[in-house]
């Protein structure tokens, strides 16, 4: 488990994390989502005992991080792009680390073939590509045979291909009964691999439920009909309350109104359907329109964050209003 209360964290005049409380339960994946500079990796570097919180405390497996004997047994991290410039081959990389630890040669064994690295194990760490750099990463946070993860963007520079790898590699983790706290800001893949979500937005914790909660709350329920008799149940519907939006290729969009319902009422008036699909928001709509308020980078005025190359800071920009989320099948 990992417990931070009222965790805040200042640099100068900018508070990066602003009383943060809430808790990561085992047995679960756990999303950690916010905007470009809403505060994640400084709160999982507090959590890590990287940073000194000015207030608020982060305690993992109910203890601070510093104060873990052997903290590679029960917390394994991954910190954003945190390259491995060494000459060692990534055999030596994770023996070095693992005799800090006490921890024995046949799980670096065991770890470098769990993250698909055995062909490479004797090459140079450091000539690493993203992608094996990020599995190099993942096995020195597996080496300590963790109940605890923390992973930082771990979906960084991965092929297709690698995303399925770790998203099935962190749900099996959580299956086991581990705590695995991911942050990312690949929507489409936190819909499918976090149960659960933690949002936060200028240091602020906006969002603490189950991501089917998080996406039921801020984006409305859509029903995708066909019929041929496309006009007759624009006009059932609509009577009823439902608000239908025909689209070019003869479908219908409705709203206001669930699809068995439509189902009945079609059946009622003897309409014939050829497809009747509810259709859930994506977990991207229902972020932006979360944090539409909590955006620090709007399109056009994005500075360059710390450390980063001029214009790297990617701007998350409002959506357009309206349903005009996709909707997304998991
Ligand atoms: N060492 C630092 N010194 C000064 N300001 C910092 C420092 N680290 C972070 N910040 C500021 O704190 C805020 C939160 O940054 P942080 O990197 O934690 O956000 P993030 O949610 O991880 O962002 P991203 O999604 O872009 O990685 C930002 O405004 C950032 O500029």
């Amino acid at each position: 488990m990992i417990e931070a209360e009222n965790l805040t964290k200042r640099y100068g005049d900018k508070t990066a994390v602003d009383d943060l409380t809430f808790t990561v339960q085992p047995g679960r994946v756990t999303g950690f989502l916010g905007p470009n500079g809403a505060g994640k990796s400084t709160t999982m570097r507090l959590l890590l005992g990287l940073d000194r919180p000015n207030r608020g405390d982060a305690r993992i497996a109910g203890v601070h991080y510093t104060d873990l004997p052997a903290p590679l047994r029960v917390v394994g991290a991954l910190l954003e792009a945190r390259a491995v410039h060494t000459g060692r081959s990534a055999y030596n990389h994770l023996l070095a680390l693992a005799q800090t630890q006490g921890i024995g040669r046949k799980r670096v064994d065991e770890v470098i073939e769990l993250v698909g690295l055995t062909g490479v194990a004797r090459r140079r760490a450091g000539g690493f590509s993203l992608g094996m750099g990020q599995r190099l990463g993942i096995a020195a946070a597996l080496l300590g045979d963790p109940d605890v993860l923390i992973l930082d963007e771990p979906v960084n520079g991965l092929d297709p291909e690698g995303i399925v790898w770790i998203r099935t590699l962190m749900q099996h983790l959580a299956r086991e009964g581990r705590t695995v706290f991911v942050s990312s800001h690949l929507m489409n893949e936190m819909a499918v691999t976090a149960e659960h979500l933690i949002v936060i937005g200028r240091g602020r914790l906006i969002a603490d439920c189950s991501t089917e909660e998080f996406i039921e709350r801020s984006t409305e329920k859509m029903v995708i009909v066909r019929s041929p008799e496309a006009d007759r149940l624009t006009g059932v519907l609509t009577a009823e309350g439902a608000k239908v939006a025909p689209s070019p290729d003869g479908l219908l969009t409705v709203t206001h109104m669930e699809a068995p319902r439509v189902g009945e009422l079609a059946a009622a008036e003897g309409v014939v359907l050829h497809e009747l699909t509810p259709k859930r928001g994506s977990l991207e709509a229902a972020f932006m329109e979360l944090t539409r308020e909590s955006v620090e980078y709007g399109a056009g005025d994005a500075p360059a964050l710390p450390g980063a190359p001029p214009g790297a800071a990617v701007p998350v920009a409002a959506p357009p209003a309206g349903p005009a989320a996709e909707g997304e099948n998991r």
